[in-house]
């Protein structure tokens, strides 16, 4: 996948990663500033989260918003959904700054895209705002469950990084049980919570970390797990790093320092640099399962609730992230090429090949 980089201009940022359309949401009113992209449409409509965070600059917003929704395309894509690839940020202190009217605003800028693009719950939005994005518009997903939605969707998120720990976890030690191995989990949010919970049911020995320290000793003390200061999270002699904060947290320096043999985590985007630090990975002999194959289980919760799927349904989607994990593990194997560019082709394909479909008669 080709990278936008904030310091190119807009127009080669949207042609290098081919997307099809970016649209700058602006309603001085409300005090919106939020930024929509639709990357790809071929396998269905553009379905992607709305996230609410205090970028310093515009481009950075648009740096992230460009990446989120071309990760979503190969997200859904890999998952076998048939959903494109979309994305929105909202600029701004999600505590502080979101309000009835600026999130029903947001829904009207959705609704002018005429279903292109379906919002959907990131960092710094939940369901309840969902709902109000579904006052102004139909296009959107992750409802509350009391109003006919999936509600919730970090459980189902984290269960599918579960599996896809597993995977990683059998390609390594030839088994998928995770008993008595050790998991750092940075990033205990809605998707982190639930995953350390899942990790100590099998008997996972959990270190985890947050910035929000009071976050890291509530959760720490409810499930048992040990609390380990951010600054030191590489220092840790453990089998697993699982990012579940922000991404690019692997980069040359921390890759250098880590001693874990698998990484498999929530956050998207995780390598600063996806050709540069994929391939430093493969060289190392650490196994990186791809941040968009595994945390899916979101947007299979999101796209179980547009086709009225039930929750055994999605489970069982879910439960799928294992095989597909699989799949890309081997590919770079047998390729001896890194699993970000395997799990890139497997996508390239299943897209080229629809897109062939749709455009024959
Ligand atoms: N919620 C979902 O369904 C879902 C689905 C797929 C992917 N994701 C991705 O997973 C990640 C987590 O999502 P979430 O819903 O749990 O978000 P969240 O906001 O609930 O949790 C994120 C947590 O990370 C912490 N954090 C932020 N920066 C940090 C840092 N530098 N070091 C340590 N901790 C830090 C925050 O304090 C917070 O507790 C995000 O990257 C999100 O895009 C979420």
């Amino acid at each position: 996948m080709p990278v936008a980089r904030s310091t190119d201009s807009i127009f080669s940022q949207l042609a290098d990663c081919g997307h099809k359309k970016v649209v700058y949401c602006s309603d001085p009113e409300t005090g919106l500033k939020a930024i929509i992209a639709v990357h790809n449409t071929v396998l269905g409509p553009a379905l992607g989260g709305v996230r609410m965070w205090t970028y310093k600059t515009e481009a950075e917003a648009l740096g992230d918003v460009l990446r989120l929704s071309r990760s979503m395309t190969y997200k859904a894509a890999i998952s076998g959904l048939n959903l494109g690839g979309g994305s929105a940020v909202i600029i701004g202190d999600s505590r502080k700054e979101k309000s009835e009217v600026l999130m029903r605003k947001f829904g009207r800028f959705v609704k002018n895209l005429n279903g292109e693009f379906i919002a959907g719950e990131d960092v710094g939005t939940n369901p309840r705002d969902m709902e109000y994005i579904r006052m102004e518009t139909e296009h959107v997903a992750g409802l509350p469950e009391t109003i006919g939605g999936s509600g919730d969707p970090a459980p189902i998120a984290a269960m599918g990084v579960f599996m896809g720990i597993k995977a990683s976890v059998k390609e390594v030690f030839g088994t998928d049980s995770l008993t008595g191995k050790r998991v750092i989990v940075q990033g205990i949010g809605h998707v982190g919570e639930h995953l350390v919970k899942l990790l100590r049911d099998e008997n996972v020995k959990v270190y985890v970390s947050d910035i929000n320290e009071d976050r890291t000793r509530q959760v720490s003390k409810k499930y048992g797990a040990e609390a380990v200061a951010n600054h030191s999270i590489f220092d840790i002699d453990a089998d697993i790093y699982s990012p579940c904060a922000l991404g690019g947290t692997i980069n040359t320096q921390t890759i250098n320092k880590l001693k874990c043999g698998i990484i498999a985590g929530s956050a998207n985007n995780q390598l600063e640099d996806e050709e540069q630090h994929g391939q430093l990975l493969l060289d190392k002999g650490i196994i990186f399962a791809p941040d968009y194959v595994i945390n899916a289980g979101g947007v299979i919760n999101c796209y179980s609730e547009l086709m009225g799927f039930t929750k055994k349904r999605s489970l069982q989607l879910t439960e799928n992230i294992y095989e597909a994990t699989r799949n890309v593990l081997r590919l770079s194997k047998a390729e001896n090429i890194s699993t970000i560019i395997a799990a890139n082709k497997i996508v390239e394909k299943r897209i080229s090949n629809i897109d062939k479909v749709k455009s024959g008669y």
